[in-house]
C-alpha cells in the first residue's frame, strides 16, 4: 500500500459538502468565544444532570440553543480547521505515516481501518490520504459520509472484523463534560480497536492499532489536574505506549499505541491536584474501572 500525496484541502470550502450552502465566516476570537462559551454550558448542563437539578438543565439548554446548538459549535470547529488557521489535525498524523513511507508502501496489500469520532468532514487529511478505510461517526452529523452517533452508543464490535486499525479522536475528548465520561471514553477505544497482538507487518506495526488523540493545548500544560507525564501513566495503564507526539501553542496531538493489555486489576486514577494555581484549567480524566 502507498500513501497517496497529501491532497490539501485549500479552503474551507473544499471541505464542505457541496450541498451545504456556504456558512458565515466567523473571526478568530469569535471562533475561540463560542468554542469555550459551549464547553462551559456543557460542562453546567452535565453538573445539572449529576444533581438531578432538572430546572437549571432547561435553563443551560435554552442558553446553548440560544448560541445555536452543536450546529454553531460545529461551524466554529470548521473554522478552526481551515488551513489559514492551522489547518485540520488529521494532517499531523498523516506526516507521522508519510516519514514511515517507504516502509509503509512495501506492506502492499493492508487494508487500515479507521474510526473517526468527532467527524465533521469527509474530507479531511486522513479521508483524502486513501490510506484508510474511514467511518466516520459524529452526534450530530453534518454531512452524508457521517453517521449521526454517539460513540459512547455505539454497539460494541461482534468480531475482529468489526475493529479498527486506527481511532481518531481529535478534539472530542475535551469535548466530554466531566473526568468520569472521559475516563469512560479512553476505555471504550479499547472495545473498538483490534487487538494489541495483531499480526502487521513490522513497518505497520510501529503505528497500528492505535490512538491519533488531539487536545487543546491547555488541557495538558495549563491543567490543575493533568500533565504530559500523568496523561501517559493512564495511557500506559490502558496499554497504550506514546509513539509519536507535538505540541502547538494551541493543540496537543499524540499517537498512542496498544502494545498490551489493560493494567490487571485496572489501575484507578482520581482527580489529583499536580500543578496548582488560580490561573490553571480543570481538564481531568478519572478512571475508576474495568476495561471492556
Ligand atoms: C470540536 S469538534 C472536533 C471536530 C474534528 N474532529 C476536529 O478535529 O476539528 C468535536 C466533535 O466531537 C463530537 N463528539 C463529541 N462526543 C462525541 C461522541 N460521544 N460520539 C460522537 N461524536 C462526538 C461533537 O459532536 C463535535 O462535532
Amino acid at each position: 500500500m502507498t500513501i497517496k500525496k497529501k491532497s490539501r484541502v485549500t479552503s474551507l470550502a473544499a471541505g464542505r459538502p457541496p450541498t451545504a450552502r456556504k456558512p458565515k465566516s466567523i473571526s478568530r476570537k469569535a471562533t475561540k468565544a463560542l468554542i469555550n462559551t459551549h464547553h462551559v454550558l456543557e460542562k453546567k448542563k452535565a453538573q445539572a444532570i449529576a444533581k438531578g437539578d432538572r430546572a437549571a438543565e432547561i435553563a443551560i439548554e435554552s442558553e446553548i440553543d440560544a448560541l445555536g446548538g452543536i450546529e454553531k459549535y460545529q461551524l466554529a470547529s470548521l473554522q478552526g480547521q481551515r488551513l489559514d488557521r492551522g489547518g485540520d489535525s488529521s494532517h499531523i498524523l498523516m506526516e507521522w505515516l508519510n516519514s514511515m513511507d517507504s516502509t509503509i508502501s512495501s506492506s502492499a496489500g493492508a487494508h487500515l481501518k479507521m474510526l473517526e469520532v468527532g467527524a465533521l468532514s469527509t474530507k479531511n487529511a486522513c479521508s483524502a490520504s486513501g490510506f484508510f478505510d474511514v467511518e466516520r461517526i459524529d452526534l450530530n452529523s453534518q454531512s452524508d459520509g457521517i453517521l449521526q452517533q454517539d460513540f459512547m452508543k455505539r454497539p460494541l464490535p461482534k468480531d475482529d472484523s468489526e475493529r479498527f486499525d486506527i481511532i481518531s479522536l481529535s478534539l472530542v475528548l475535551n469535548f466530554v463534560p466531566d473526568a468520569m465520561g472521559r475516563g469512560a471514553m479512553l476505555l471504550r477505544t479499547l472495545d473498538f480497536l483490534k487487538q494489541p497482538d495483531t499480526q502487521y507487518s513490522s513497518g505497520l506495526r510501529t503505528f497500528f492499532p492505535s490512538l491519533f488523540m488531539v487536545l487543546p493545548a491547555p488541557c495538558v500544560t495549563n491543567s490543575r489536574y493533568m500533565n504530559e507525564s500523568h496523561l501517559e501513566t493512564i495511557m500506559n495503564a490502558l496499554g497504550y505506549v506514546k509513539a509519536q507526539s507535538k505540541i502547538t501553542h494551541k493543540l496537543v496531538y499524540h499517537l498512542w499505541v496498544r502494545k498490551s493489555g489493560v493494567q490487571c486489576p485496572p489501575a484507578t486514577f482520581k482527580k489529583t491536584e499536580l500543578r496548582p494555581g488560580h490561573s490553571r484549567n480543570n481538564f481531568a480524566v478519572v478512571l475508576s474501572g474495568s476495561s471492556g
